[in-house]
């Protein structure tokens, strides 16, 4: 369970104080999966950094699985959108999985054991002597995910974890998520520029508004469980919702001065 209640950040220094966050108050349930959407800059990334207990908010207070945030959480793994720089290059595939992992004590059997399950589970078995420069993007970023996994986290947040990759793996990697997420049951915040990706995956979707930030809006998304590449997306739902977000979006953008996109989607 995540709980934000009235979260302020603001980043100060040499004069300039920009407030990233005005005030945000979320909450998402046990096992949920939520999207976060918002114009550029508006503090998406913040937002997490202040969950991941990586940032201390200005105000307010962050709670993970009940506990206020002040330091990074128990239980909680982050996936990043810089996979090459989030893997260790001198550390084989299987030894970046399993780093974590010595900091739980875990005896070395079960160690391989974990690290042999989370690489079956995001489709790289056999990955595990390669060292990360030797795969693909996609790959490298399903070896984040696979080590994120195999802390067995109660929570995950994904913050643009598919930017940097071609649109086909990007859908491959959107699924490998949602399959991830239904066979582990955690919690899952996922923060993305990519307005059909957020309907695409969660259950819910939370619109920010530009600066001074906030919930916008708290979208669910009431399509079916199992989604599909092609049939979810061609579904007269999908587009009804995908065009409200990126409605709410374009207005957000307009009133915060930044010029919304001339055409409709
Ligand atoms: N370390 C920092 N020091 C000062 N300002 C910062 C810092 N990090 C972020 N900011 C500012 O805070 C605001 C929110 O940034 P943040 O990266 O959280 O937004 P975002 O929604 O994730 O952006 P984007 O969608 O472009 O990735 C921006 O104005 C940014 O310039």
């Amino acid at each position: 369970m995540l709980e934000i209640s009235s979260l302020r950040k603001t980043y100060g220094g040499q004069g300039r104080e920009v407030e990233a966050i005005g005030n945000i108050t979320l909450t998402v349930a046990d096992g949920q999966f939520a999207c976060v959407v918002g114009p550029s800059g508006c503090g998406k990334t913040t937002l997490l950094r202040c969950l991941g207990g990586l940032l201390t908010p200005t105000s307010g207070e962050v709670r993970v699985n009940g506990q206020v945030v002040t330091g990074p959480p128990d239980g909680l793994a982050i996936v990043f959108q810089e996979y090459g720089r989030s893997l260790f290059p001198w550390l084989r595939v299987g030894e970046n999985i399993e780093l974590p992992l010595k900091s739980k004590g875990l005896p070395r059997a079960e160690r391989q054991q974990i690290v042999t399950d989370s690489l079956k589970a995001v489709g790289l078995a056999d990955a595990g002597k390669a060292y990360p420069w030797q795969l693909s993007g996609g790959m490298q970023q399903r070896v984040a995910i696979a080590r994120a996994i195999a802390f067995q986290p109660k929570v995950m947040l994904m913050d643009e974890p598919f930017a940097a990759v071609d649109a086909q793996t990007r859908a491959d990697l959107e699924d490998l998520v949602r399959t991830v997420w239904k066979r582990f049951g955690m919690t899952m915040l996922f923060v993305t520029h990519d307005i059909d990706e957020a309907v695409y995956l969660g259950q819910r979707v939370v619109m920010l508004s530009s600066s001074p930030t906030h919930v916008m809006e708290n979208l669910d998304i009431d399509l079916p469980d199992d989604r599909d590449q092609l049939k979810t997306r061609s579904d007269a739902r999908f587009v009804e919702l995908r065009t409200h977000v990126y409605a709410r979006i374009q207005e957000a953008k307009g009133a915060n001065g930044q010029s919304p996109v001339p055409t409709a989607p």
